[in-house]
């Protein structure tokens, strides 16, 4: 069973659209990315899909329930973990997971064992009685997840849940994430990070502008795409290989030196590439290319070939 399922999900300001017609279909228990560049709608979908903010056209259902006319069984049954600090920073750690146990239902008792129990897993356990005020980035950043999904949620929202957070705070959001997951939670996640997307998404669905411009699995996604082609050429040449490749429609996306004196320079095209008319363009120029070869296209040229952003990274 599909627990998202969006039908032209659209939300204009004025005459800008800036959700335009999504589509999305996530099945259970499943981890579906919405990856895109600042501004391309990720956190306006996301707010549609939470009761947050009405679609200005189409509709969306979680679990089966609309997020409009059946808004209040859609919030009983998902969790939110917003772009900005949901805990108030006078409190402790502590404090603030047991208001939100006590706010879902738990008893005063429980609360703070409850809350204990979580700290301890996401390596917070020295800081429970601190100040959050007090508390590093990335130690709000968990206990932020933490506060949206004190209890285990059908339907898990995630907008950018790591963006500027170290390596350790990434990696426990993301064990986090997952062990919810094991236990049959959807998630839902935007984040502009194509590691983070293949990392942890069953499924990804690229906007651009509000637009999904591809939906899939990784692997599907680049090779709907095209094709990526390597050539090794002496580094001197590599400007004068970069113009030429370009008529060809090919777009540089890395390269790196390998040995001999040479560079490898990979290009990404929305087509396959015929070599000779290349080669032979080359030679007109009179570069000496030591190796050529296509190989299928990396998500990350797929991601450059259909919005023409390169992809960000998670920092390391
Ligand atoms: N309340 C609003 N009124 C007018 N325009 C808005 C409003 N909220 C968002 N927008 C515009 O809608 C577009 C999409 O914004 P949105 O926050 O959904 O993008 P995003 O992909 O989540 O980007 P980011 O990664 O920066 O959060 C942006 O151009 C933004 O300026």
């Amino acid at each position: 069973m599909d627990v998202i399922e969006t039908e032209g999900l659209t939300r204009r300001y004025g005459k800008r659209t800036v959700v335009d017609g999504v589509d999305l279909h996530v099945p259970d228990g499943t981890v579906h990315a919405l990856l895109g560049p600042n501004g391309s709608g990720k956190t306006t979908t996301v707010r549609m899909l939470a009761t947050l903010l009405r679609p200005t056209a189409g509709h969306a259902r979680i679990l089966g329930h609309d997020t409009v006319s059946d808004a209040h069984l859609v919030r009983s049954r998902i969790g939110l973990v917003g772009q900005f600090h949901a805990v108030d920073p006078r409190l402790t750690g502590a404090e603030n997971l047991m208001m939100f146990a006590r706010l879902n239902g738990f008893r005063a008792r429980d609360a703070r064992r409850h809350a204990l129990d979580l700290l301890e897993r996401f390596d917070l356990a020295d800081a429970a009685d601190q100040a959050v005020r007090e508390y590093s980035g990335g130690m709000r950043r968990r206990l932020d997840v933490l506060a949206g999904t004190v209890v285990r949620p059908a339907v898990l929202f995630l907008d950018e849940p790591s963006t500027g957070l170290d390596p350790h705070s990434r990696n426990e959001i993301y064990r986090h994430v997952l062990d919810y997951v094991a236990q049959g939670t959807a998630v839902l996640l935007t984040t502009q990070y194509l590691d983070e997307a293949e990392r942890l998404a069953d499924t990804i669905t690229i906007l651009d502008g509000g637009r999904t411009v591809a939906t899939g699995t990784p692997s599907e996604i680049a090779s709907a795409v095209g094709t990526g082609l390597d050539v090794a050429i002496a580094p001197e040449d590599r400007d004068r290989v970069v113009s030429v490749l370009a008529r060809f429609g090919a777009k540089q996306v890395g390269s790196a030196a390998i040995q001999d004196n040479s560079v490898k320079l990979s290009f990404g095209l929305d087509h396959d590439p015929a070599l000779l008319p290349i080669l032979r363009a080359l030679d007109a120029e009179g570069i000496d290319v030591h190796d050529i070869g296509r190989r299928r296209a990396s998500l990350d040229e797929a991601f450059l070939a259909l919005t023409g952003h390169p992809t960000e990274r998670t920092p390391a």
